[in-house]
């Protein structure tokens, strides 16, 4: 029996690529770059299995090049740039890896907040300048004491990041549209608001929603205007749950006060009229903003099993079970 072949569109540790050799032929890609579409196609057009990343984008065209595909193994949780009814329809599985981005995500979260709440960039900024000659009266920024949290979406990023907030004494809302029990929300420390309420009674926001047709643009210019004047809103989900456009508008006048975010439009490559570019005002309000390029797993352990997760959803497939990860249900698979 031939080994089937085994597309890695990005690096990923030793280990991986050992665990797969041992079965499959393996066609990596050890750079640090995302190689251009047509090249993946190339790869891709006669294997089996795909090891894919959050720049990857799998849509019917791509499956029709690759007919071969029985596998596209998502080392990520959200898998909004893959077409599942798609795969489902060519008859093959797409997995992901549910649980393992929620602690490094939650933590990255509470980073992006204090980086945005305490001007933690500008300061690290002014201290390289060589202008820094001691303490100043100066980057007075908001405490957290007392402060309304708003979670929006208390799956479990929202979980995790509640658990890690508890310890800043904030006031913790959330909603979700399956609310907890009692005994759940006492644990956790959040009292339940409707989406009115958290929307007009948060300072800080953390939207923790899957992208979706739903979800696209929520935080839109309507949706920031409703807002308590000055709130902060702090992104580690998805890019296109704010319109960009609409924030940078919100944060130059006041009514948001800040905007931290992890994620960006322009890599929410399955919506066609996606930005190509994070909108330059946005950039260029140092003072209201704080970023980080998608870092929300990357805590090298972290990578690792999830990567290793991901491989195991191939092996799994090719062996003829299940795949632990599995989104789709294809009626017909190979
Ligand atoms: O969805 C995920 O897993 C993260 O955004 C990393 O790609």
């Amino acid at each position: 029996m031939t080994r089937p072949s085994v597309v890695v569109t990005h690096r990923v540790h030793p280990e991986v690529l050992q665990l797969l050799e041992q079965f499959c032929t393996v066609v990596p890609n050890q750079s640090a770059e995302t190689l251009p579409r047509a090249e993946i196609l190339a790869r891709a057009r006669s294997a089996q299995g795909l090891l894919a990343f959050m720049p990857d984008w799998v849509d019917e065209a791509f499956l029709a090049a690759c007919p071969e595909l029985r596998v596209v193994a998502g080392a990520l949780k959200g898998y909004d740039n893959f077409d599942v009814a798609a795969c489902t329809r060519r008859g093959v599985w797409l997995t992901i890896v549910p649980d393992l981005l929620t602690v490094p995500t939650a933590e990255l979260a509470v980073g992006l907040l204090l980086g945005l709440t305490r001007h933690l960039h500008e300061g690290d900024r002014l201290v390289r300048s060589g202008s820094y000659h001691g303490w100043r009266p100066q980057l007075y920024g908001t405490g957290l004491t007392g402060r309304a949290v708003g979670i929006l979406g208390l799956g479990a990023v929202g979980r995790a990041l509640a658990r890690r907030l508890a310890g800043f004494d904030v006031k913790l809302l959330y909603f979700d549209a399956v609310r907890l029990d009692e005994q759940q929300e006492e644990r956790l420390g959040v009292r339940y608001a409707t989406l009115d309420e958290l929307l007009t009674g948060s300072e800080i926001i953390f939207p923790l929603l899957p992208l979706n047709r739903e979800t696209r643009h929520l935080f839109d210019a309507a949706c920031l205007a409703r807002l308590c004047r000055g709130a902060l809103l702090i992104n580690v989900g998805r890019g296109s749950i704010v319109d960009e456009q609409a924030v940078a508008a919100a944060l130059s006048t006041g009514q948001l006060g800040g905007y931290a975010a992890d994620v960006f439009e322009l890599e929410d490559w399955a919506l066609p009229d996606h930005p190509q570019q994070v909108p330059p005002a946005l950039l260029a309000d140092v003072a209201h903003t704080f970023f980080t390029p998608h870092l929300g797993t990357a805590v090298a352990e972290a990578r690792l099993a999830i990567e290793l997760e991901a491989a195991h959803n191939i092996l799994q497939v090719f062996q003829g079970s299940i795949p632990q990860g599995a989104v789709n249900r294809p009626a017909t698979f190979r």
